[in-house]
């Protein structure tokens, strides 16, 4: 252990990001101590990933089981479908107390010290914790941040967590509303319209920029929307903006035209919910003691070792890693930047690679992707020199996927034309979750669709959806 220190490592923040880099910490022989203000887990277990996807299994299986076309087809009859709404909300409740007991049992057990009260840097190499019984300060060799993020609610919009809310309270379905409307086309509003129309729930989706699901691939986004929005019949706005939201009964939203900001409709609905992207949870975190200042949207700035900056210059002791740093903000990323972290801690440099991070939004099917969209490898070509390839396989010539009779789905591989470097991934269709990690362990490898189209994959199985798409690349 470092001398003269109370730890070698302490972790402001028990969320993933924190947790991930604690594990590695204590692998790494590292005296480590995680200071929590709020929830064992923080965001992922208690009010993201773990719940919502809790919630999308058994709307999933109520769209399923009541979708007597598709049973039909498989020669399957069911009768009446019935759920439980408080059944569905305790599986999620359930799941998030098993969840945040193993992940604070997990540090108990590797002799990681937890620290119940806010933590601040209060200088170099040192923190201080306000907690119940007064406040204490640590010493430490380093100091990882890892704070977090907060729902962003725009201006003009009222939240009372009842009838107007945002993914912190969605979570817990309290209440199942006949008419919801929900504000963001991206992850959170993709899988909670999944969730509500399966459910039963009328959906409008209310999206300010000019397309929905701005920030996936345009192909992707184009079929997504066609399944999972078209074909449900829920009730888009594009182009418009919620101007103001009003909570009650009903609950009133005055939409506005984003580009013009004319005034254009105002909608009565039972419930709104909120899902306008996550914010930076960095503020009273002592960064002042230590120089550092926040980027101008209030997240941490670093480099990819994740060490925190300063005018520029990585601050000596001093890392920040998770959803507070603004690189990525997914759970697995969070704790890949911790793992990180602790790497550079521990004298061995180390970087974050992000095109091979994968993400998933956990609809019914599913999106994945890894890597670049195909406009982001066009405009990385053309100041590069190089030409873009792109390739797409589908769903429907998938044998397992006929027989599983959910074919609607495609996958496209965008590579480089001189080398067959693969760039991105995407994949819209079922399980697109889990058959994106190959395409994720070729771009960490920075392989080229020339070795890819050479692997054998098993038959048949969704994988092969890849397997078309490589040897299309090369044909
Ligand atoms: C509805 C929803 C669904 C999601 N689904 C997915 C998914 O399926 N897959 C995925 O990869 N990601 C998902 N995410 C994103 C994921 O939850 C975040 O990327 C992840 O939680 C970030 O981890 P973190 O450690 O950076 O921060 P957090 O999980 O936010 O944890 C930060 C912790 O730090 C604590 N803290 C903050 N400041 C202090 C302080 N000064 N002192 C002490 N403690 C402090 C907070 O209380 C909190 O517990 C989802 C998010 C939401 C909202
Ligand atoms: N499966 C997953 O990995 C998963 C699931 C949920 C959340 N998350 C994480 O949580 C973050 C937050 O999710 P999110 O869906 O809130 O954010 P997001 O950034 O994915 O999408 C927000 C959407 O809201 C739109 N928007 C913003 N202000 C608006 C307004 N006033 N009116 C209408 N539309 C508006 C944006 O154009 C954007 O399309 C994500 O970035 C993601 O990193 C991940």
């Amino acid at each position: 252990m470092s001398e003269g220190f109370d730890y070698d490592l302490v972790i402001l923040g028990a969320g993933v990001g924190g947790h991930g880099a604690a594990l590695h910490a204590v692998s790494c022989g590292l005296k480590t101590a995680i200071v929590e203000a709020a929830d064992m887990g923080g965001t992922c277990v208690n009010r993201g990933c773990i719940p919502s996807k809790a919630l999308l299994a058994a709307s999933g299986r109520v769209r399923e089981l009541r979708n007597a076309h598709h049973l039909k087809s498989l020669g399957i009859q069911l009768g009446n479908v019935e759920f439980d709404r408080q059944g569905i909300a305790d599986h999620a409740n359930n799941l998030v107390a098993k969840i945040q007991g193993d992940l604070t049992n997990s540090l108990k057990r590797l002799g990681v010290d937890i620290i119940r009260g806010w933590g601040k840097v209060a200088g170099t190499q040192k923190v201080t914790v306000t907690t119940d019984s007064g406040e204490k300060t640590i010493t430490a060799k380093d100091i990882i941040l890892s704070p977090g993020s907060v729902p962003f609610v725009p201006p003009g919009i009222q939240v009372d967590g009842k009838t107007v809310f945002t993914s912190d309270q969605a979570v817990k379905l309290e209440s199942l509303p006949e008419w919801v409307a929900i504000i963001g086309s991206g992850y959170i509003g993709l899988e909670f319209s999944d969730v509500y129309s399966a459910l039963g729930s009328e959906v409008t989706m209310i999206e300010a920029l000019d397309q929905l699901m701005p920030g996936f691939d345009r192909d992707i986004a184009k079929l997504a929307e066609r399944v999972l929005i078209a074909n449900r019949d829920i009730e888009t706005h594009v182009g418009i903006y919620a101007k103001k939201v009003i909570p009650g009964s009903p609950v009133i939203i005055e939409l506005a035209n984003f580009k013009t900001k004319e005034d254009v409709d105002v909608l009565e609905v039972d419930a709104c919910l909120v899902a306008t992207g996550r914010i930076p949870a960095t503020q009273n975190l002592g960064l002042d003691s230590v120089g550092v200042e926040l980027d101008r949207r209030n997240f941490i700035p670093v480099n990819d070792n994740m060490a925190v900056l300063s005018a520029g210059e990585p601050v000596p002791h001093l890392w920040a890693i998770g959803d507070a740093t603004g690189k990525m903000m997914l759970a697995h990323a969070a704790s890949a930047q911790g793992i990180v972290a602790v790497e550079n801690i521990c004298g061995r440099r180390k970087e974050v690679d992000y095109p091979s991070i994968p993400a998933a939004a956990f609809t019914h099917p599913e999106i994945s992707y890894v890597g670049m969209t195909e406009t982001a490898a066009k405009e990385k070509g053309s100041a590069e020199g190089w030409a873009v390839g792109t390739t797409k396989s589908y769903f429907k010539g998938n044998s397992k996927a006929l027989a599983e009779g959910e074919a609607d789905g495609m996958a496209k591989v965008i590579y480089r034309k001189d080398t067959g470097e693969v760039l991105g991934v995407h994949i819209f269709g079922m399980h697109a979750s889990d058959i994106i990690h190959e395409a994720s362990a070729a771009i960490a490898n920075r392989q080229s669709v020339h070795t890819l189209a050479h692997l054998v994959h098993a038959h048949p199985t969704l994988s092969e959806v890849l397997d078309e798409a490589y040897k299309r690349a090369v044909a």
